[in-house]
């Protein structure tokens, strides 16, 4: 499928030799086993499964798993802690440029999104964009929107560049304790929640026209949306992050928006492979983010960004779930290798299972 509206962004074929083929896995780079997961699982479904379940179990294996269960309820609380330690410290700063950022009753609707993402919205033009946010969007008129540089990665112009600065200056403001800018600065923390909800906004309608089959239903048996994000600004640069290894997203869809014109910096390419579970494509892709495009693809696609050789590289990206749809239907182990829809027959948390 091709076709649509031509949008500023390059996009070109990778050679053979630069294909990406790796795996993060950070079990490995952090050593722990396998098994301690496959342990908790069997666990869980026998749980869920069967009455008195952990009466066939030895007294010495409930103990074993109390602690494997303990261990993991610390680790939860230990990182909520943590999350809201640094969103207090952060609420607690207010350097001008990020306080500008944060208030989304200061800005207008056309001081942020172009012009034909707010009419796709409904969204007046003069309308302070917290009143926009409150309102439901309006949900058609995106396809005519989105080019498609390459097979099932789309684009549209979304953000203003004057709007793209600030989100940058707000993020620099935000600065490490060292001075240094953050390479990566997640905008629940910065306190600027309301540019995440509005990126899911957009991401939604770019689902629910490219990918209607990827969130699947929701209890009513409509499609499901997207109905849960994750955004963060990144920085590369030769000294610093220069760039980011071959993975997939924990997302059904990724956004991916360039903060700075595609000039400023060379190399930094995002490098976009196969999908997870299908076969491996024949070249990969390489696409140059450009100021205020957003591009959008499958959270499951391999990609990773190449070098940054000269200059700074920055994007704000959000990676959307669909925590209603997919995500309670589906287990991690069939979502990951896209098994089956959510209909795996011999996957025991599937419905030949569980009715
Ligand atoms: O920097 C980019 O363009 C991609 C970042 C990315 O893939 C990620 O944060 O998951
Ligand atoms: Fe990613």
């Amino acid at each position: 499928m091709r076709r649509l509206l031509p949008v500023a962004l390059m996009s070109r074929h990778v050679s053979s030799s630069a294909r990406i083929t790796g795996r993060i896995n950070e079990k490995i780079r952090t050593g722990h086993p396998a098994a301690e997961l496959a342990f908790l699982q069997h666990a869980l479904w026998g749980l869920d499964h069967y009455p008195d379940y952990l009466r066939r179990w030895q007294d010495k294996d409930v103990e074993t798993l109390e602690s494997a269960l303990e261990a993991v309820l610390a680790k939860v609380r230990a990182q909520r802690l943590d999350a809201r330690r640094e969103c207090d410290a952060m609420a607690a700063k207010h350097p001008e440029a990020l306080d500008a950022l944060r208030d989304a009753a200061t800005w207008r609707v056309d001081d942020v999104v172009s012009p034909r993402v707010a009419k796709a919205l409904g969204w007046a033009p003069g309308a302070g964009i917290a009143d926009a946010l409150r309102q439901p969007p309006k949900t058609n008129g995106f396809w005519g929107l989105l080019s498609e540089p390459e097979d099932d990665v789309y684009s549209l112009d979304l953000f203003r560049p004057d709007f793209c600065a600030a989100i940058i200056a707000a993020s620099d403001a935000a600065a490490e304790d060292d001075g240094h800018p953050r390479p990566r600065a997640n905008l629940d923390v910065l306190g600027v929640g309301w540019l995440a909800d509005l990126l899911l906004i957009v991401a939604e309608q770019v689902a629910a026209a490219a990918w209607p089959r990827e969130t699947l239903v929701d209890a009513a048996g409509a499609r499901a949306p997207l109905d849960w994000r994750h955004a963060y600004v990144l920085r590369y640069a030769p000294s610093g992050r220069d760039s980011l290894v071959p993975h997939t997203d924990d997302s059904e869809v990724t956004v991916n928006v360039g903060l700075v014109a595609r000039e400023s910096f060379a190399g930094g390419d995002l490098l976009l492979g196969g999908v997870r579970g299908q076969p491996d494509l024949e070249e990969d892709v390489a696409i140059t983010p450009d100021l205020g495009v957003a591009t959008f693809h499958l959270g499951r696609r391999l990609h990773a960004v190449d070098k940054v050789l000269e200059g700074e590289r920055r994007v704000l990206i959000c990676w959307c779930r669909s925590m209603n749809g997919v995500r309670s239907r589906v287990c991690p182990c069939c979502w990951m290798n896209r098994r089956d829809n959510g209909d795996a027959r011999d996957c025991v948390c599937g419905d030949a299972w569980n009715s």
